[in-house]
């Protein structure tokens, strides 16, 4: 039987409006494959908004989310706001006000990596080989919500870094959960040697793991994890980590998996799920028509799964990206020096074709 659902689709700017448009006909075409009924509204967030509105996440948007089974997410950013640090109304404002009003505090970042892109990683075949990790960063609390304060003279700026017990354990137990359904392996990254919030959460992983014998935990400062990611990125399975460190450690994981442009994630949390490539609005390549669609098509694989518990719809959609990726299609990010030039495609090919492979 056929499933009813309401979606929201928020493209926001520069590439997010490029890719979420085929995240939103993978959505569609499982929808008539599989006899659901998905019904669509849109929702401007980030500089679109501000530029609409004057504010990035206005109360239209956050009240269409609300009343969503789940949000199909693009990306904000524009090069305007990143060249003027003095800009008080700014796109990202948006993306954590969402994310706080959803109470979206578990941000899962797969790192997958297709067998046919072993060549498209600058890391070598034999060291990526077997990599499978899940990063579970908390999005929430840390220093991207911590009290900002800018002395009077302006010469004095700081970001508070804090952590509660409960906003650990949530996320520290999401994390275990979802070790026990993997090789039950769990590395925690903090920086106890040094800072207090890391101390504490140090502190409540090890009471979380308690419950958890079955699984072994790990503890490893930012930096060394940083380090052994590139290293050695099959001696981990689940990571969890804070706000901060996991946004840089997945970027920097991307290119475990090839790209940024291949990487998908889901937030969850109270309510609502919302799913988004891990990248941003990439000015460098905003309309060109390059930009990599697959991290916002397999977005939507991880909603279907996650929000709609249609798991083979799911693994149909990522049967679709890997047969696509088998015919030896690439957008730029992901091709190399053997890739023939008319396999090289654009945003919108490359989508075509995972379309194809999905009908
Ligand atoms: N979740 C979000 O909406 C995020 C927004 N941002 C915002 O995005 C803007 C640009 O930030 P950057 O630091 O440049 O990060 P970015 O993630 O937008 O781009 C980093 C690099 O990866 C490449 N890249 C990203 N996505 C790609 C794709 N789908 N296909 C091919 N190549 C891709 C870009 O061309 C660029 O060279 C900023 O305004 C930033 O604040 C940054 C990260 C996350
Ligand atoms: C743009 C920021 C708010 C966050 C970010 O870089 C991310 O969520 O990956
Ligand atoms: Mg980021």
């Amino acid at each position: 039987m056929g499933v009813t659902k309401k979606i929201l689709v928020i493209p926001g700017d520069g590439i997010g409006q490029e890719v979420t448009a085929w995240g939103k006909k993978v959505l569609e075409t499982i929808a008539a494959n599989y006899k659901h009924t998905f019904t669509f509204d849109e929702g401007m967030m980030g500089h679109v908004a501000i530029e609409a509105t004057g504010d990035p996440l206005p109360e239209e948007t956050l009240n269409k989310a609300r009343q969503s089974d789940a949000i199909l997410f693009g990306a904000i950013g524009h090069a305007k706001y990143d060249n003027d640090p003095t800009l008080k109304v700014r796109p990202e404002q948006g993306l954590l006000k969402i994310r706080k009003e959803l109470g979206l505090y578990a941000n899962l970042r797969p790192i997958k990596l297709f067998d046919d892109l072993l060549q498209a990683s600058s890391i070598k075949p034999e060291i990526l080989q077997g990599a499978d990790i899940l990063f579970f960063r908390e999005l929430t609390g840390d220093v991207y919500f911590g009290e900002k304060k800018r002395s009077d003279d302006r010469a004095t700026a700081s970001d508070l870094m804090i952590y509660h017990k409960y906003e650990v354990e949530r996320i520290a137990r999401r994390a275990y959960e979802a070790a026990r359904t993997r090789r039950k392996k769990l590395c925690s990254v903090d920086k106890a040697n040094v800072l207090e919030a890391s101390r504490l959460w140090r502190e409540v992983v090890q009471e979380v793991a308690k419950e958890y014998p079955d699984v072994e935990t790990e503890h490893m400062f930012i930096d060394n994890a940083a380090m052994q990611l590139i290293k050695d990125p099959k001696r981990f399975d689940v990571v969890v980590t804070g706000n901060l460190f996991g946004d840089i450690l997945t970027d920097e994981a991307s290119q475990i998996a090839g790209s940024m442009g291949m990487l998908a994630s889901a937030s969850v949390g109270d309510s609502v799920g919302f799913y988004e490539p891990i990248h941003g609005s990439a000015h460098d390549i905003t309309g060109k028509g390059i930009a990599n669609p697959l991290a916002s098509m397999l977005s939507a694989a991880l909603l279907l799964d996650i929000s709609f518990g249609l798991k083979e719809e799911s693994q149909r959609v990522i049967r679709a990206v890997d047969a696509t990726l088998r015919q030896g299609f690439r957008t730029m990010d992901i091709a190399n020096k053997h890739t023939p030039n008319d396999f090289v495609l654009g945003t919108d090919a490359m989508g075509t074709q995972v379309l194809k492979n999905l009908n």
